[in-house]
């Protein structure tokens, strides 16, 4: 890990970016793209050949093949599916806590002109469901359970085929368990190209959602626009706020130094992927050093211990701060995706912080939970991104739709006139026509 001062914060930032250069790969999605576009399943069974653990003959996952990988696991591994199960509660409660704040309306804006919204949920949506390094589990819950709050009419998913040529069981299980409609093996920017475009086998969705490694994140920019997407969730983020006291003042959790709870967040965001980014402001460099020191002493014990270095050796920073004012600074710049706050009074601060997909507050919202269990949804903007997007809710799969009538009236007579007007300066005048035709003899 990297400590530096925080005035030297900007030139790292002009130098080091967001996020890691995903730029080399654009080219060689493209040709993914290209190649699915013209040759349907066999270009994804090419693809999985080269790239996945095998290249299944048959890319839609058997019907039933889901429901038995659930009761498999029910038998085999209750608390996995107990677990599943109440984050799965928690996620759907409050995904339809959002779609309540969804509502259709019309309002007479002037007498004889009624405007209108409507919200109507995307037909068939995709979720995507990462399984190169890790089998996310839980992605399958972040994006079905969302999507069909929303009301889609139809929730498919894709995951990478493991050596048996499908994908990994307990994606399978969890899938069954939050409702997917139907499930393809394919992954990476094969799958994305698929779902985007259709194929003989897969069928072409108006809307891909889903985290993904820099291919899937790739492949979701260059379609955009013949598909509809959520947004970049891509390498993961983390960034975490500290003051080095615990909310009780002491300055000790349980005697435990606060570095040690800093160093565990870090990690298990590094450990996704060497292109996750873990960062941490702090106030004084000794913190910075035991953070470090804390970090090296943990990952010594981590089974996932080589990703994490390649990803803190990267990339791993930690900025000593003199104020928190120059901290919120800092994290407004960063845009991180996982944005912790573990000071003493969170408080003050909350309304400071504008860009960030997920903000933990206090030390005992830890990361993790979102990630799995509390509810809130872990496919989150990466790259910077959170300047302008938030993470997948139920928003993403419904669209606002407005409606128009006209009842006559005093409003209707002006709007017409108004329209004429404007269509006249357009030099439009076919426009002009349709509203002067309108008018009262
Ligand atoms: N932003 C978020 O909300 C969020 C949440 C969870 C996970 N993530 C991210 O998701 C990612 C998961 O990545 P992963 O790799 O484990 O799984 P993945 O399923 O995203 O990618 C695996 C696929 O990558 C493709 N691939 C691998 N090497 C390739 C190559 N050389 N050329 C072309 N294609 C290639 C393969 O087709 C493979 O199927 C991580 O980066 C993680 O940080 C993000
Ligand atoms: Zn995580």
């Amino acid at each position: 890990m990297e400590i530096i001062q925080s005035e030297e914060f900007d030139a790292y930032w002009r130098r080091s970016g967001a996020a890691p250069d995903c730029d080399d790969v654009s080219a060689a999605v493209a040709e993914i793209i290209s190649a699915v576009r013209s040759g349907g399943d066999r270009a994804v069974r090419d693809f999985a050949a080269r790239f996945d653990r095998s290249s299944p003959e048959t890319l839609e996952v058997p019907s039933g093949a889901a429901a038995a990988a659930y009761d498999t696991l029910k038998r085999e591994d209750p608390d996995l599916i107990a677990a599943l199960e109440y984050a799965g509660g928690n996620i759907r409660r409050f995904a339809e806590a959002q779609r309540e704040q969804f509502s259709d309306f019309e309002c007479e804006i002037s007498p004889g002109i009624i405007t209108g919204q409507r919200i109507i949920p995307v037909e068939r949506a995709a979720v995507y469901v990462p399984a190169g390094r890790f089998p996310l589990v839980s992605s399958v819950l972040m994006g079905v359970i969302p999507a069909l709050a929303a009301g889609a009419g139809e929730v498919v998913l894709a995951s990478p085929p493991l050596d048996d040529g499908l994908p990994d069981r307990r994606i399978l299980a969890a899938a069954h368990l939050a409702g997917a409609r139907r499930i393809f093996a394919a992954g990476g920017a094969q799958a994305i190209a698929a779902l985007a475009l259709g194929t003989e086998s897969i069928p072409r969705a108006d809307l891909i959602v889903g985290p993904g490694n820099k291919y899937v994140a790739a492949a979701k920019r260059i379609l955009f626009g013949e598909v509809g997407i959520d947004f970049i969730a891509g390498p993961t983020d983390v960034l975490i706020i500290a003051d080095g006291i615990y909310p009780d003042g002491t300055g000790a959790a349980g005697g435990r130094d606060p570095a040690d709870l800093i160093a565990a967040d870090l990690i298990a965001q590094a450990e996704h992927d060497p292109d996750a980014r873990a960062r941490a402001l702090v106030p004084d460099r000794g913190l910075a050093d035991r953070i470090a020191a804390a970090a090296a002493r943990q990952l010594d014990s981590l089974p996932t211990r080589d990703t994490a270095r390649q990803s803190l050796d990267a990339g791993g920073l930690i900025t000593v701060y003199p104020s928190m004012d120059e901290a919120v600074r800092i994290a407004n710049i960063t845009a991180p995706e996982h944005l912790e706050l573990q000071v003493r009074n969170p408080e003050p601060w909350i309304p400071l912080l504008r860009n960030y997909g997920s903000l933990f507050i206090g030390a005992g919202a830890a990361e993790v939970l979102g990630d799995y269990s509390a509810g809130i949804n872990h496919t989150l903007p990466t790259s910077g991104s959170a300047r302008f997007t938030g993470g997948l809710s139920v928003r993403h799969f419904l669209k606002t739709v407005t409606t128009l009538r006209c009842t006559g009236g005093s409003g209707y007579a002006e709007a017409l006139d108004a329209a004429e007007v404007i269509a006249r300066a357009e030099s439009l005048a076919g426009h002009a026509a349709s509203a002067a035709i309108r008018k009262e003899p």
